[in-house]
C-alpha cells in the first residue's frame, strides 16, 4: 500500500438544523482548505460522525429533535477523541460549562466572527495533530519499580540514591541541601524507610513554620505550668519519635537557643522539657535540611559552627531541576502514570511538543512546581494526552515571565535593579511619581497591597 504524499484535506462536519447557518458556515469554511459536510439534525450528525469520522465537528446547541448537548454526548460515546466545537446563540454559563463537561473542544457564540471561528477550527486541527503525535508515547517509568517515589536518571540523582543506600543503615546525622521543592523531604523519608528505625516513628518538623516562642516546646515538650497556656505536660517531637528519625526542615531558621539544645541532643543524646529539670534520654536520628547557605550563616555567626559540623556528617546535595533537565521526562512520566492510575485524570500520555516545552522551562519552584503543572495540565487535557495547549502560559512561553526568574534571581535583587534603573533614567523625578508609574503596570488587584507592603529583608 502506498502512502499519500500530500497532506489530506481536513474534513469539517457542520451539524445545524438551520439551513442558512449551514450555508454560511459552509461558505466560510470552504473558502479555506477544508472539505465541508453538513447534517441537518443531531441524529444525522451522530450517524455522519460514525460513518465519515470527520476531523472537526461544529455542533449547534438549539436544534429540533436531539439537542446539541445530547448529540455531543452521543458523538463522544461513539468516538471519545472526536473534536467538537459547540455553537450556541445563547451564551449562558450553564451551556458553556455543560458543553465543556461533556468534552467539547471549545464553544462559540452566534453570530460568529469568521476569522475567530476559523482560528478555532485551526486550533482544533492542531490539537488533533498533537494528539496523533502523542499516540506513539511510551512510558519511560515502571511505577512498580519506583515505589520509593524518587525518580531521576541524572548523575546527580544517581549519586543521591547511592548515598541513601550507603548511609541509611547508619545512625549518622544527614544534612540535605537544595532549593525549595527539590525533594529534600522525600530523601529524608527514604533514609528512614531504609534504616533499622523503619518500624519506629518518622517525624517531620518545619522549623520555619513554627513561631519562635513555640519551637522549643514543640521540639522538646514542656512541663505543666512552665509558661502561660501550658496547662498540661506535653511531649515534644524528640520524645514522640524515640527510636525513630526526626526530620528538621529549614534548619537555618532556628534560634540560637534551639540550636544549643539540638547540639545537646546530638552530643549527649538527652533533652530537657521546657520548664523541666530532669534530663530525658532519647534515641533519635537527626536528618536536617535547608535551602539556605548554611556555610554563610556560620560565617555570619548566625548558625553555630559546632552544630553545623555535627549535622553535616553526611551531606546530600539536591541540585535545582534546571541543572538536571534530563530528569524531567522521567519525573513527568512518573506523575502522569500515577495520576492516571489513581483515576484522577484521563491523560496518560504527553505529546512530544509538550514534553519539549516542559524540559525547556527553568522550573524556579523545582519538582514541586513541575508536579503541580503536570496535575493541572492533565486535568485540562481533553483527550488522553497532555498537549502544548494544556500547559500554563509561562511554560508555553518560556521567554515571558518565567525567564525573569530563570537565573534564580531573588525578588529583592530585581527590586534593587529596577530601583537603580529608574533613578538613573529619571534623576529628578519625584519618588511618588515613579511609584505610581510602576503600580499602574501591575494588575488592579495587586497594585494596592504592593504599594503598602515592601519586600521582606
Ligand atoms: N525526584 C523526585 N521524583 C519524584 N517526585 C519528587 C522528586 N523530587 C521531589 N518530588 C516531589 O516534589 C514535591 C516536593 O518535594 P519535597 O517536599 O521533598 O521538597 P523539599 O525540597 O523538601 O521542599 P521544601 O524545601 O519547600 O520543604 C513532593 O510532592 C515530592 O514528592
Amino acid at each position: 500500500m502506498s502512502e499519500a504524499v500530500s497532506a489530506p484535506v481536513p474534513r469539517i462536519l457542520v451539524i445545524d438544523d438551520d439551513t442558512e447557518v449551514r450555508y454560511s458556515l459552509n461558505r466560510v469554511l470552504s473558502s479555506q482548505r477544508y472539505e465541508v459536510q453538513e447534517a441537518p439534525s443531531g441524529e444525522e450528525g451522530v450517524a455522519a460522525v460514525k460513518k465519515q469520522a470527520p476531523d472537526v465537528v461544529l455542533l449547534d446547541n438549539r436544534m429540533t429533535g436531539m439537542s446539541g448537548l445530547e448529540t455531543l454526548q452521543h458523538i463522544r460515546a461513539a468516538n471519545p477523541k472526536q473534536l467538537v466545537i459547540f455553537m450556541t446563540a445563547y451564551g449562558t454559563a450553564q451551556t458553556a460549562i455543560e458543553a465543556m463537561k461533556f468534552g467539547a473542544f471549545d464553544y462559540v457564540v452566534k453570530p460568529f466572527d469568521p476569522p475567530k471561528l476559523l482560528a478555532l477550527v485551526e486550533s482544533a486541527l492542531r490539537t488533533q495533530a498533537d494528539n496523533k503525535s502523542a499516540a506513539g508515547y511510551k512510558p519511560v517509568i515502571n511505577t512498580e519499580e519506583h515505589k520509593e517515589g524518587i525518580v531521576g536518571a541524572s548523575p546527580a540523582m544517581q549519586q543521591v540514591f547511592k548515598i541513601i543506600g550507603q548511609f541509611a543503615a547508619s545512625d549518622a546525622s544527614v544534612m540535605i541541601t537544595g532549593e525549595s521543592g527539590t525533594g529534600k523531604e522525600l530523601v529524608a523519608r527514604s533514609l528512614h524507610r531504609h534504616s533499622h528505625r523503619a518500624s519506629k516513628p518518622y517525624v517531620a518538623v518545619n522549623c520555619a513554620a513554627i513561631p519562635e516562642n513555640l519551637i522549643e516546646s514543640e521540639l522538646f515538650g514542656h512541663e505543666r505550668g512552665s509558661f502561660t497556656g501550658a496547662t498540661a505536660q506535653r511531649l515534644g517531637k524528640f520524645e514522640q519519635c524515640d527510636g525513630g528519625t526526626i526530620f528538621l526542615d529549614e534548619i537555618g531558621d532556628m534560634t540560637p537557643t534551639t540550636q544549643t539544645k539540638i547540639l545537646r541532643v546530638l552530643q549527649e543524646g538527652d533533652i530537657q522539657r521546657v520548664g523541666g529539670v530532669d534530663t530525658i534520654k532519647v534515641n533519635v536520628r537527626v536528618v536536617a535540611a535547608t535551602n539556605k547557605d548554611l556555610e554563610a550563616l556560620v560565617r555570619e555567626k548566625k548558625f553555630r559552627e559546632d552544630l553545623y559540623y555535627r549535622l553535616n556528617v553526611v551531606r546530600v546535595k539536591l541540585p535545582p531541576l534546571r541543572e538536571r533537565t534530563e530528569d524531567v521526562v522521567q519525573i513527568v512520566d512518573f506523575f502522569v502514570q500515577n495520576l492516571a492510575k489513581a483515576k484522577k485524570v484521563k491523560a496518560r500520555k504527553v505529546a512530544p511538543e509538550a514534553m519539549a516545552l516542559l524540559t525547556a522551562y527553568p522550573w524556579p519552584g523545582n519538582v514541586r512546581e513541575l508536579e503541580n503543572v503536570v496535575y493541572r495540565s492533565a486535568v485540562a487535557a481533553t483527550g488522553d494526552a497532555i498537549l502544548p495547549k494544556d500547559l500554563p502560559d509561562e511554560v508555553r512561553d518560556p521567554k515571558g515571565a518565567a525567564s525573569v526568574v530563570s537565573s534564580g534571581e531573588s525578588l529583592e535583587s530585581l527590586y534593587d535593579k529596577l530601583a537603580k534603573a529608574l533613578r538613573a533614567q529619571h534623576p529628578g523625578e519625584e519618588l511618588a511619581k515613579l511609584q505610581e508609574a510602576m503600580e499602574s503596570r501591575l494588575p488592579e488587584s495587586e497594585a494596592k497591597p504592593a504599594a503598602k507592603k515592601r519586600p521582606k529583608k
